[in-house]
C-alpha cells in the first residue's frame, strides 16, 4: 500500500489529504506497536489503559516509521509524515481492511455474539461447514485456526489489526469461510469494524462483563451493535444477509428490529422459525425433533446439556442459509463429540464421571449444574471459583448456585489476577451458611478433596477454567490444566 492510498481512506483535513496523496512511499508495514516498527512502517497511534502510542513517537520515528497517524499533536525530530485524524483507532480498523487486502470480502463471515456458547456455536459451525467441503478458519477464546494451524490467542476478538492479518492469512491458506467470536467488549471497542459478516448469530444474554459495560442495558447495547451493523443496503450483487437469534430470550426479541437483514429465529419453547421439540436429555447425549418451517428432522447430539441444543439449532440457522440441506447439517452436528473444557469427560476407572466445563458466568454454571442433575444418581460435587480483575457481582450468585445445584460445593480459586485469593473467595460464600461448603483456596487441593471424597456413581465438576492450561496468579502465568490435575490424581491414587 502506498502512502498515496491512504488519502481515500483516512478522515483527515484537506491539507493532510494532499500531503498524503503526494506521497508516492511504499508501506513496508502496518502496526500500532511500538516495538514492532520497521523502517518504512505506518504507525497508528492508540491511547490504551495502559500505554498510550503518542508518548512515543519519537521512538517510532528512531525506528524508521514513514507515516504516523495520531489523535492528538505531537512533537519529534525526523522526517516522517504525520497525520491527525479524530479517532486512530477507527483509522487502525479502516487502514487494517485495506492493508490486508478487504480479506472478509472473499470469505463467508459468521459473527457469533452472546454471553455463552460462542466457543462452542463456532465450532459446530467449522465442522459442518469443513463436512462439507468449505475449509473454514475460527478465531476465538481457545486459538485462531487459519487453514490447518491453530495460533494462540490474547482476546477472544483481536483488535483490528490482528483480525484483519488472520483473515488475511485465512484466505492465502485457502480457507473460504471463518466463524468468528465477537465479544460484547470488542463490539463496545470497534475490534470489529471493518469486518463483513454475512451471518450473525445471537445466543443468550445473562450476567457477565458488568466491571467493564457498568450496566445490564449498555451490556445489550453492546451485544446489538453486530446486528445493527450486519449490512443495510438490499442492493443487487450485495449478499443476502442473515441474523440467526434465540427468540426464547427476552433480548433476543428485542434485537429483531434492531437489523436489515433476513432473521432466522430459534428456540425450544414454541416460537421460531427453527425450533427444537421433545427435548431428552441423557447421560449419553441429547436427542430432540428440530423443526426448521414445516419439516421435521430427528437429532441424536452426543453433546449433553439443554443448553447445548441451543448452540445446535444456532449452528443449523447459521448454516442452513449456506446451501446446505438440513440433514447434511444434521448429519455434522451429530458427528460432534464436543468441544475441549466444554462438558468434557475425563475417562477414569473409579467410575465417577469427572466433568470439566468452563462455566464460568452464573447462568453457565446453572445450566452445567441442571444438565448434571437430570441424570445424576448420587453426590454432585462442584469445584468452582471466580476469576479475579473481573466483575465481582456475579460471585456471591455463583457461590450460591453452587451450594444450591450441587450435594457438595468446593470453592475454590478460578484466575485470582492482582486480586487476593481470598478476598475473591470472601465474596463467593458471602451469602451462604458456614456448614453448607468447604473452602479451599488452592485450586489442585480442592480438586483433589472433590476426587478423594467422590465414589463410584457420583459426579464430580469441575467449572470456570475449561480448556486453559494456565492460572494467573498476580501477573504470572502458570501452568495449570484442571484435566491434567485430575488425571495426575488418579494416576497417584
Ligand atoms: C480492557 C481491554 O479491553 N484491554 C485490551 C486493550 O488493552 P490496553 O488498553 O491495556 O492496551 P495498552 O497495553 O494500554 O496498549 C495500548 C496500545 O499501545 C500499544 N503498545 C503497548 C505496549 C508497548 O510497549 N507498545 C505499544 O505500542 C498496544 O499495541 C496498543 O495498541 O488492548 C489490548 C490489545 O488490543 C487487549 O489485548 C486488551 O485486552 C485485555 C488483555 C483483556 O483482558 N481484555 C478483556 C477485558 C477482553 O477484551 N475480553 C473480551 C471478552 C472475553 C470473552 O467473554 O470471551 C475479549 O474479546 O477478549
Ligand atoms: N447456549 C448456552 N447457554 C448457556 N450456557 C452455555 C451455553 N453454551 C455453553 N454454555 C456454558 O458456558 C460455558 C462456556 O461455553 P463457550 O465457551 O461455548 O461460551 P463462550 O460464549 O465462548 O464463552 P467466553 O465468553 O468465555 O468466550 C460452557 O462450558 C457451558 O458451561
Ligand atoms: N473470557 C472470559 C473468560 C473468563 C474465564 C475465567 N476462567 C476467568 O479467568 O475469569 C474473561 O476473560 O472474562
Ligand atoms: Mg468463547
Amino acid at each position: 500500500m502506498k502512502i498515496s492510498d491512504c488519502a481515500s481512506i483516512l478522515q483527515t483535513s484537506h491539507r493532510d489529504q494532499q500531503i498524503l496523496a503526494a506521497s508516492n512511499f511504499e508501506l513496508t508495514d502496518l502496526t500500532q506497536n511500538t516495538k514492532t516498527v520497521q523502517p518504512g512502517s505506518c504507525f497508528v497511534a492508540i491511547k490504551g489503559g495502559h500505554f498510550d502510542g503518542h508518548e512515543h513517537i519519537q521512538e517510532v520515528v528512531d525506528s524508521g516509521a514513514k507515516l504516523i497517524i495520531v489523535e492528538r499533536p505531537v512533537e519529534f525530530a525526523g522526517d516522517a509524515l504525520v497525520v491527525m485524524v479524530p479517532s486512530t483507532y477507527k483509522a487502525l480498523a479502516q487502514l487494517s481492511a485495506r492493508y490486508f487486502g478487504d480479506p472478509s470480502h472473499q470469505l463467508t463471515m459468521f459473527g457469533v455474539t452472546g454471553t455463552n456458547g460462542k466457543t462452542t456455536i463456532t465450532h459446530l459451525i467449522d465442522q459442518i461447514m469443513e463436512d462439507h467441503g468449505v475449509q473454514t478458519g475460527i478465531i476465538g477464546t481457545m486459538y485462531s485456526k487459519v487453514g490447518t494451524k491453530k495460533l494462540p490467542a490474547v482476546n477472544t476478538t483481536p483488535e483490528p489489526l490482528t483480525a484483519q492479518r488472520t483473515l488475511s492469512e485465512m484466505v492465502a491458506a485457502d480457507d473460504q469461510a471463518c466463524a468468528m467470536e465477537v465479544s460484547s467488549i470488542a463490539l463496545v471497542q470497534g475490534r470489529a469494524w471493518g469486518i463483513d459478516f454475512d451471518t450473525a448469530v445471537f445466543t443468550n444474554l445473562t450476567e457477565d462483563h458488568l466491571d467493564y459495560h457498568k450496566t445490564f442495558e449498555n451490556y445489550f447495547d453492546a451485544k446489538a451493535l453486530l446486528f445493527s451493523q450486519l449490512g443495510n443496503s438490499y442492493h443487487a450483487g450485495d449478499k443476502t444477509k442473515t441474523a440467526v437469534i434465540n427468540i426464547d430470550d427476552p433480548h433476543g426479541k428485542r434485537l429483531l428490529d434492531k437489523t436489515a437483514a433476513n432473521i432466522i429465529t430459534y428456540g425450544t419453547k414454541g416460537e421460531g422459525i427453527l425450533q427444537a421439540k421433545n427435548i431428552q436429555v441423557t447421560n449419553k447425549g441429547t436427542e430432540f425433533e428440530l423443526q426448521i418451517y414445516d419439516e421435521t428432522y430427528p437429532v441424536h447430539l452426543q453433546l449433553m446439556g439443554n443448553f447445548n441444543v441451543y448452540n445446535a439449532l444456532a449452528a443449523f440457522g447459521a448454516c442452513y442459509e449456506h446451501d446446505l440441506t438440513p440433514e447434511e447439517i444434521i448429519k455434522s452436528l451429530e458427528s460432534v463429540k464436543g468441544v475441549r473444557g466444554r462438558f468434557q469427560v475425563v475417562p477414569n476407572d473409579r467410575d465417577v464421571t469427572v466433568i470439566v466445563d468452563y462455566a464460568h458466568t452464573p447462568d453457565g454454571l446453572e445450566n452445567v449444574l441442571s444438565t448434571i442433575n437430570a441424570f445424576a444418581k448420587q453426590r454432585v460435587f462442584c469445584v468452582v471459583g471466580c476469576g479475579g480483575d473481573r466483575e465481582t457481582t456475579k460471585r456471591p450468585i455463583m457461590g450460591r448456585i453452587a451450594v444450591e445445584h450441587s450435594t457438595d460445593a468446593v470453592l475454590t480459586s478460578d484466575n485470582p489476577r492482582t486480586e487476593d485469593p481470598d478476598k475473591i473467595l470472601d465474596q463467593v460464600v458471602s451469602e451462604l451458611a458456614p456448614d453448607t461448603y468447604t473452602r479451599l483456596t488452592d485450586r489442585r487441593a480442592a480438586i483433589n478433596y472433590a476426587l478423594e471424597q467422590a465414589q463410584a456413581g457420583d459426579v464430580v465438576l469441575i467449572a470456570g477454567k475449561g480448556h486453559e492450561d494456565y492460572q494467573i496468579i498476580g501477573t504470572v502465568k502458570h501452568h495449570f490444566d484442571d484435566v491434567e490435575v485430575v488425571n495426575d490424581y488418579f494416576a497417584q491414587h
